[in-house]
């Protein structure tokens, strides 16, 4: 774990509380009517706690401890990596939405590039936190546009939002598809090539 970072426009956040979060799970056991104290929960505040420390690792992350190995290859042509699995929480309801991210770019001049991996580290690093998809597919892309400083960068993000499907308007299957386009990549032909790359199956 890294130290606490600022999130981008907002406030700075302590670290991880355990003990904290116990309680807290405890308390909600209680306010729905449960009994913690019953066997099969004894544990369960502890491990959601765990669970809860892992989900939002991303909060201890800065995009730059990710995007760490970077060659400079000479390529200058589009690298894109599609179907990057998405686990992350919705803001709202503290329930996941999943889905794929595909994330591309077109590499700076010099041919700065990173390891693909670290693509699908980088999509992590933001979905692990509390989100709504529309930030998670910006800042996917800004912080590419930032560290790795491409000609243009393309993200497209597709999820199923559990709270979507298990309560609410239960609408399960539906789609939220975002997407940030930045720099030559807003230029059609570019990003036509992108989504068709992206699109096809
Ligand atoms: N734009 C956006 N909305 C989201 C995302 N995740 C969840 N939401 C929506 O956030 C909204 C929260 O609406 P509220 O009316 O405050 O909450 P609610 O009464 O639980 O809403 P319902 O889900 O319609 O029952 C809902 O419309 C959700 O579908 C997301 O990633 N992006
Ligand atoms: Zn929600």
């Amino acid at each position: 774990m890294t130290d606490p970072v600022t999130l981008d426009g907002m406030a700075t956040i302590g670290e991880f509380d355990e003990k904290r979060a116990r309680n807290a799970v405890r308390e909600l056991l209680i306010a729905i009517g449960e009994d913690p104290d019953r066997e099969g929960l004894l544990e369960t505040p502890a491990r959601v706690a765990r669970a809860y420390r892992e989900i939002f690792a991303g909060l201890w992350q800065k995009p730059e401890d990710v995007l760490t190995t970077t060659f400079d290859l000479g390529h200058d042509e589009m690298v894109l990596v599609k179907d990057i699995e998405v686990y992350s929480t919705c803001e709202h309801h503290l329930v996941p939405f999943r889905g794929v991210a595909h994330v591309g770019y077109i590499p700076s001049t010099s041919g700065k590039i990173t390891g693909l991996s670290k693509l699908a580290r980088l999509v992590d690093v933001y979905a692990r936190r509390p989100q709504v998809q529309e930030r998670l597919t910006t800042q996917i892309a800004d912080s590419l546009m930032e560290i790795l400083e491409p000609r243009g960068v393309i993200v497209v993000v597709e999820c199923e939002h559990m709270c979507m499907s298990m309560r609410g308007i239960r609408k399960p299957g539906a789609k939220t598809l975002t997407s940030a386009v930045r720099g030559q990549l807003r230029d059609a032909a570019t990003r036509n090539e992108a989504m068709s790359l992206i699109m096809a199956r």
